[in-house]
């Protein structure tokens, strides 16, 4: 249905990503979709390189006037540090003696830059990316490891978000649950009320706090700790969550394991740099608890609304969508470049060394929210294609349309309360 793919190393002239399958007729804002690229830099706890880099956006196919033409959507977001980087990252042979190694210790930046990375850190690709594609230095890894390849995926994340608001109605939100050890309480996340879930409108006031977070006690916490961390030399891990407002009932399917919905969302957020965790609604706490207080019992309220009682499930039955709000959270780990430098060995000479370290984010946890916002966009757009066919926007939202009315009405959901 939907197919995207991108391309580009974190120090190279651009990032670049293809979108495939999109329909016509959707309105693709360049606004939207910078914003998007500027949520992603945001979070305190970043690292000098989102200070003095600027995602540099453009549209080369797909598109007319604003508009989807339904053939493939390209884009490329410039790296503004490509100019310190030509001589070491060109993509055409260079000369050897701009490549001249030297000690990075006292030696100008640029040298440093072109020496050969030989002390692998741990939690990063780098040393296992050497045995496996016999590399003799961890440049060549690093360099497509790196996050910085999540800025394309958070802009074709925005066209994917914008079609499924524009054929569905369909609206994302995500925010950060726990950095370090400063997290929401157990309580609220046990017995979520719909009222206290964020929703699209809460964006600003989102991406107005430091670590992303409505909650002024838990943002002060979080940034306290993240402060800590960096005092210390160390790094800090958290969970973020994603909400999708507005779903039909049905997408995915229980029928094959790789259809199912909860099976695709995981994949998608598992497929993100440093994440090592996914939960649909309470996952892993709903391990310890019974049945009874496990599910969510089904009922029609006054006005005949079908509607869980509860919202534990987090949105899915059997691997498709019910029609209530989405909630799905992934974990990430610390990041993994410690400044104080974490042991390793020198596969020069097999010696014992301390990792190799330059500049580094200390949390980026709140960016990671941006980035899996956009990877559940990505498998929602997919999943709506599958569902409701359609090569205009105009067609995905009458077929749309069409299966939410025959849905018969003792079955009516939360969609059309
Ligand atoms: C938005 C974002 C920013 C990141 N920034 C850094 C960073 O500055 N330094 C670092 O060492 N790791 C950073 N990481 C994490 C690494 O990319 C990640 O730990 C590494 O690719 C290995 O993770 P993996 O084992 O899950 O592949 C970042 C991850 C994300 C999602
Ligand atoms: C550039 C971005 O993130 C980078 C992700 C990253 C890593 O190892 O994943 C390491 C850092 O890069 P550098 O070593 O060049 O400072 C981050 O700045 C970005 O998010 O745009």
């Amino acid at each position: 249905m939907l197919r995207w793919i991108t391309a580009g190393e974190s120090h190279g002239p651009a990032l670049t990503a293809v979108l495939e399958g999109l329909p016509a007729g959707v309105r693709v804002d360049r606004a939207a979709v910078e914003g998007a690229l500027a949520r992603r830099r945001l979070g305190h706890g970043r690292g000098a390189r989102m200070s003095f880099e600027a995602d540099r956006l453009s549209f080369l196919g797909g598109l007319r006037h604003g508009l989807s033409l339904g053939s493939p959507l390209a884009l490329q977001v410039a790296n503004s540090e490509w100019a310190k980087w030509e001589s070491v990252m060109n993509p055409e042979p260079v000369d050897p003696a701009a490549l001249a190694g030297a000690d990075d210790i006292g030696a100008p930046q640029e040298l440093a830059r072109n020496r050969p990375l030989t002390r692998p850190r741990p939690g990063h690709a780098d040393l296992v990316g050497m045995q496996k594609y016999g590399f003799e230095e961890a440049r060549p890894v690093l360099e497509r490891a790196s996050a910085r390849e999540t800025a394309a995926r958070v802009a074709l994340g925005a066209v994917a978000a914008a079609f499924l608001e524009q054929a569905c109605g369909i609206e994302l939100v995500s925010h950060t649950v726990a950095i370090g050890g400063a997290a929401r309480d157990a309580r609220d996340d046990d017995a979520p009320l719909l009222e206290d879930l964020p929703r699209a409108g809460d964006v600003d006031r989102l991406d107005a706090d430091p670590v992303r977070t409505l909650d002024a006690a838990l943002s002060a916490a979080m940034v306290a700790e993240i402060d800590a961390a960096k005092k210390a030399g160390d790094t800090l891990g958290g969970v973020v969550e994603v909400l999708a407002w507005g779903l039909p009932p049905g997408l995915g399917s229980h029928v094959h394991w790789d259809r199912r919905l909860d099976s695709r969302l995981a994949g998608a957020l598992m497929g993100i740099q440093a994440i090592k965790g996914v939960e649909l609604g309470e996952g892993f706490r709903t391990a310890a608890r019974r049945g009874s207080q496990a599910h969510d019992e089904i009922e029609r309220d006054g006005a005949g609304t079908v509607r869980r009682r509860t919202l534990r499930s987090g949105g899915t039955e059997g691997g498709m969508s019910t029609g209530e709000v989405l909630r799905v959270r992934a974990a990430m780990k610390p990041i993994s470049t410690v400044p104080r430098a974490l042991q390793t060995i020198d596969v020069a000479d097999g010696s014992a060394a301390t990792a190799i370290h330059q500049r580094s984010d200390v949390c980026a946890v709140p960016a990671a929210g941006v980035v899996a916002e956009a990877m559940v966009a990505l498998v929602l757009a997919d999943a709506v294609l599958e569902k409701f066919g359609g090569d205009s926007v105009e067609e995905v939202r009458r077929n749309h349309r069409a299966y939410l009315d025959a849905i018969p009405e003792t079955m009516r959901g939360f969609w059309d309360a």
